[in-house]
């Protein structure tokens, strides 16, 4: 297949801004794709990455080798191309330019198909080691020696991972479940269990409804997080729960999901990426600690200080950045897992499975150490228990609690009332920054102020809370500057519009309703707190999170 048929879905794509239409082009394309093997690989392709997140594999092409690699194919320097970005002000449509004017066509030149891109990216990612530069160069400008103007910009796109073509993962659901006439809740379900379109594609097509429904979770390709919502206390956790319920310390770390194949041991974050490699010592410790062969379990790693009393969660996503003198990081940040789940156990999925026949297969196969241990956990009918059970939780530096419903199964990707969390009163937010605005005096060359939304499921869009200018120092508004300069959609005067990207942690003294956004909720006096690496876009606190801490903080008004 020819990748000028995927270029036209791009341009396709980024002339419409109707849901319906774009379902519909990518439903068109995946139709057309016979082979495969390269159906396995388009639907990442079509939301303009090459691998899936949770893939170790990536290109490792910045902005100005990319510049070269034209330069390269074109004979164009690179000077004129880097000035031709500040004019159009962006890189693809400045490729594009660049192949238009072309010097030469090369003789030999062969229109380039899907195929041969996505083993060029392969190629690319495998480079490794001395001359990796000069060899990623080569097989760029291989690619673009062939690629007509259009195929060039989307290419670029493509390698930098900044394609726009509003095409998420809930359109590409849709699409699979239009193209192969199957149901998209089962499309849905089969995704939340593998996190992989391309396998869920393949399945469409050859086995229909009846294989997608088949699907089970698998080692190595990580499962969509159950998650939880929030609880005013713990009686009326308990309440909810029916009655009874299983409370565990809710640790402030990072989740993460394990998956353990005999010695092979590979370790997701709570966005599924791979961070294996940074936390060596705890891969040693699962393998001697998880005594099945093999295992999916979750847990949730914290970073422990003097007296083994928890550390802030972004000591552990610094150990997850940290891809060189790792020996270093693990003196300095020693790490603790607390396991809470077992969704897998030698052969068997155990998602359909209650929750306390879950925790029990844990037990059985978690052998206890000072880096492995099981969530604490107490399972009462009695609220003054577990009121205790919160304060010593609290006392010792944990978040909260959580509280668990024991039969209830796992419901991957889904924030339903199975799970709940109790966090002491007003509970920050996580806000995705979608605009600011260029500080004064002093700060005249950074942003200084910053619009920060909550995201709208629904409409799969960020509706704006409130601006943050406080709580950050010098230097983080330089790093936020170099952050959030590339991601600039549109600029009025001091006034920046962001492509909704980065996810803030912001504090707050309450919540008001006010006229002044379209969401009717601003925040007052909002301070900022932590950058949420951790978290993408779509994972920021919803317009309807924000209004139920309304209605709680009136509730617990109107008590006082
Ligand atoms: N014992 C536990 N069981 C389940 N989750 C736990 C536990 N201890 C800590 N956690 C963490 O709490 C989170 C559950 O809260 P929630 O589903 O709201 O996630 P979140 O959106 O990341 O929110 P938060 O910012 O409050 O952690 C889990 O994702 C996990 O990281």
């Amino acid at each position: 297949m020819k990748y000028r048929e995927l270029s036209d879905l791009y341009r396709r794509l980024e002339n419409t801004t109707l849901k319906t239409l774009k379902t519909k082009f990518v439903a068109d394309f995946l139709k057309r794709v016979l082979d495969e093997e390269l159906l396995e690989i388009v639907p990442y392709l079509i939301l303009g990455k090459v691998f899936p997140d949770w893939d170790e594999r990536e290109l490792g092409v910045g902005e100005k080798l990319l510049i070269k690699a034209v330069s390269k194919a074109t004979g164009i320097p690179e000077k004129e191309i880097e000035n031709s970005i500040k004019d159009t002000g962006d890189l693809g449509e400045s490729v594009a330019l660049a192949l238009k004017k072309k010097r030469q066509k090369s003789f030999f030149s062969q229109p380039l198909t899907i195929k041969r891109v996505y083993k060029t990216f392969v190629k690319i990612s495998e480079a490794s080691g001395e001359g990796s530069q000069d060899r990623k160069l080569k097989y760029l400008a291989n690619l673009f020696m062939d690629a007509e103007a259009e195929e060039g910009k989307y290419l670029a796109r493509t390698v930098l991972g900044t394609m726009r073509t509003g095409v998420a993962e809930g359109i590409l659901r849709d699409a699979i479940a239009e193209a192969f006439k199957v149901k998209a809740e089962l499309v849905e379900r089969a995704y939340m269990l593998t996190s992989d379109f391309g396998y869920v594609a393949k399945v469409s097509k050859l086995e229909g409804n009846e294989g997608l429904s088949k699907v089970q979770i698998q080692i190595g390709k990580p499962i969509r997080p159950m998650l939880a919502q929030l609880a005013a206390n713990v009686k009326e956790a308990l309440i909810e729960m029916g009655g009874e319920a299983a409370f565990e310390i809710k640790y402030d770390g990072a989740r993460v999901q394990i998956h353990k194949d005999g010695d092979t041991v590979v370790v997701y974050s709570r966005r599924l990426e791979n961070v294996t490699r940074s936390i060596p010592e705890m891969v040693e410790a699962i393998k001697s600690h998880i005594k099945a062969e093999k295992a999916i379990v979750e847990g949730e790693l914290v970073a422990v200080g003097d007296g083994g009393r928890p550390r802030p969660f972004q000591y552990v996503l610094r150990r997850f950045r940290r891809k060189y003198n790792i020996e270093e990081m693990i003196e300095k940040i020693p790490l603790e897992l607390n396991l809470f789940d077992a969704l897998y156990v030698d052969g068997e999925g155990l998602i359909d499975v209650q929750f306390r026949e879950r925790r029990a297969r844990l037990e059985e196969i978690v052998e206890e150490s000072g880096k492995v241990k099981l969530a604490q956990q107490l399972v009462t009918k009695n609220p003054e228990d577990a009121e205790e059970f919160y304060k010593r939780a609290l006392e010792l530096g944990h978040e909260g609690l959580m509280a668990k419903r024991l039969d209830s199964v796992y419901e991957p990707g889904n924030r339903g009332k199975k799970w709940l969390k109790i966090k002491p009163t007003m509970e920050n937010l996580d806000l995705v920054i979608v605009g600011a605005e260029w500080g004064e005096g002093r700060r005249a060359h950074v942003l200084g102020s910053f619009l920060v939304a909550a995201y709208d499921p629904e409409q799969g869009r960020f509706v704006p809370v409130g601006k943050v200018g406080s709580g950050f120092t010098d230097e983080d508004l330089v790093e936020f500057t170099k952050m959030l300069k590339p991601l600039i959609v549109k600029e009025e005067g001091k006034y920046v519009e962001i492509e909704p990207k980065v996810v803030v942690e912001v504090t707050y003294q309450e919540i008001q309703k006010s006229p002044k956004y379209e969401s009717g909720f601003a925040l007052r006096f909002p301070r900022y707190l932590a950058l949420r690496e951790d978290k993408g876009p779509e994972e920021a606190d919803t317009l309807e999170r924000i209004a139920q801490l309304y209605e709680f903080q009136e509730r617990f008004r109107a008590k006082r």
